[in-house]
């Protein structure tokens, strides 16, 4: 039996959500919290019929299982070889995993999942054999840090590299957890493939959220093409899951169908988001080496993060919970914005470097006796990294 990992971050976006899906510029940030997926694959039984793919889904708590024999009746065409072409989904093949799903009775409260498992149907099916996927995150699904992109990635890259065809280029230094890092071709391919299990996911994906969760660091990202932003000062921010449930698909959908009924004001509302991601971008990017030049800058990123989120409220993807947020941490003269498809899930507040830590936490109890849940987090981190056979951490279950 033998067992591979890999692990994908989220992702906050500091500018452009939605707008970016129009050929805007957005600027996003990997974080540290990660989606792990660990991977048995099942030694070719005799009895052929016996062997199962398996799915155990630690979050919300459900294991899945289909006999292979069923999948490959269904599904195991010879689209099955060849996984280092990523290959968008049929409409055939999707209607036959959604036949496959219906045969499983999930809970009406968990309904949610469905489309998670049809991408984990496609991508396992189109690359590898029997096998035992384990799924954990840190991340809060269906809340705009990018859940589905940082399945899709640990999927993706757990599957490539039990498959061979992804490799570890080396370790992480300063985490002695077995994590390795992946070279930028591997990446790349591995990018394409979690592409495609968004557009099962989301319908519409820019593929901005799968290209922060595989490169990770803060990136700007237009029309499909990705710059790295070096930041010389890390940027702060403080994450408020108002726990209001949402789908990016339909949000996304929703402000397709605004900009079809009023196409020149909704292209004006996306150009100004296209000049203040490049100007969150150059800002980013600006060295500041003194007290001054810090509050500076942060003064003009608040100001432009303020006036992303009335663009947002324009393209009418604000939501009450996220008014809570604003209006609790403009008490505090912090400011906020949403992040991610937006219509309840989370916000990101600008923490100033120079706010004491008993003001942040002072914030963070007025958040919580709303019954939000914060999250401080680090901003730019490692992308996807994978963890090939006898991972010291692994220990029957992924932690
Ligand atoms: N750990 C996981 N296990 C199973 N399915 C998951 C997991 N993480 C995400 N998903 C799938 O992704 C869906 C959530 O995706 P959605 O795009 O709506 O939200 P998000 O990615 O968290 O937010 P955003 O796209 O705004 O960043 C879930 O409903 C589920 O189908
Ligand atoms: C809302 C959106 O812009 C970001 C979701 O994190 C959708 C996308 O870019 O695919
Ligand atoms: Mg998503």
């Amino acid at each position: 039996m033998e067992v591979c990992a890999a692990r994908a971050p989220g992702k906050i976006i500091l500018a452009g959500e939605h707008a970016v899906v129009h050929g805007s510029a957005a600027v996003a940030a990997a974080i540290d919290l990660y989606t792990r997926c660990s991977l048995c694959l099942m030694p070719l039984a005799d009895d052929e019929a016996a062997a199962t793919l398996e799915l155990d889904l630690k979050d919300p708590g459900l294991t899945f299982s289909w006999p292979c024999g069923r999948l490959r009746e269904v599904l195991l065409t010879d689209e099955a070889a060849g996984a280092r072409e990523a290959r968008p989904c049929s409409p055939d093949r999707l209607a036959s995993i959604a036949r496959l799903l219906e045969e499983h009775e999930i809970p009406e409260a968990k309904i949610w999942l469905s489309a998670g498992l049809s991408a984990f149907l496609f991508l396992y099916t189109s690359i590898l054999g029997p096998g035992k996927v384990t799924v954990s995150s840190d991340l809060p699904m269906g809340s705009g840090l990018g859940s589905s992109a940082a399945f899709c990635v640990s999927m993706s890259g757990v599957l490539l590299t039990a498959a061979g065809v992804v490799t570890a280029v080396g370790g992480i230094s300063g985490e002695g957890m077995g994590w390795e890092l992946v070279g930028k071709d591997d990446l790349e391919l591995v990018n394409r493939w979690a592409f495609q299990g968004e557009k099962i996911i989301h319908g519409k994906p820019s593929g901005i959220d799968n290209a922060v969760s595989t490169f990770g660091s803060m990136i700007k990202f237009k029309k499909g093409e990705l710059t790295n932003l070096k930041s010389s000062n890390p940027v702060k921010m403080l994450i408020t899951d108002t726990r209001v449930g949402r789908n990016t698909k339909a949000l996304v959908a929703g402000v397709s169908e605004r900009a079809s009924r009023h196409s020149d004001a909704m292209a004006s509302v996306f150009n100004a988001v296209n000049s203040i991601s490049e100007e969150v971008s150059s800002i980013v990017e600006l060295a500041a080496n003194d007290e001054i030049a810090i509050t500076s800058k942060e003064e003009k990123l608040a100001e432009l993060m303020e006036m992303n989120q009335g663009l947002l409220q324009c393209m009418g993807v604000s939501h009450s919970s996220i008014e809570t947020v604003l209006r609790t941490t403009l008490k505090f003269n912090l400011v906020s914005k949403l992040t991610g498809a937006g219509g309840g899930g989370c916000v990101l507040t600008l923490i100033p470097t120079m706010l004491s830590n008993l003001v942040l936490e002072k914030v963070i109890a007025e958040l919580e006796s709303h019954s939000f849940r914060c999250f401080k987090v680090e901003v730019g981190g490692q992308g996807l990294q994978v963890c090939q056979g006898g991972c010291s951490y692994f220990n029957g279950d992924v932690v």
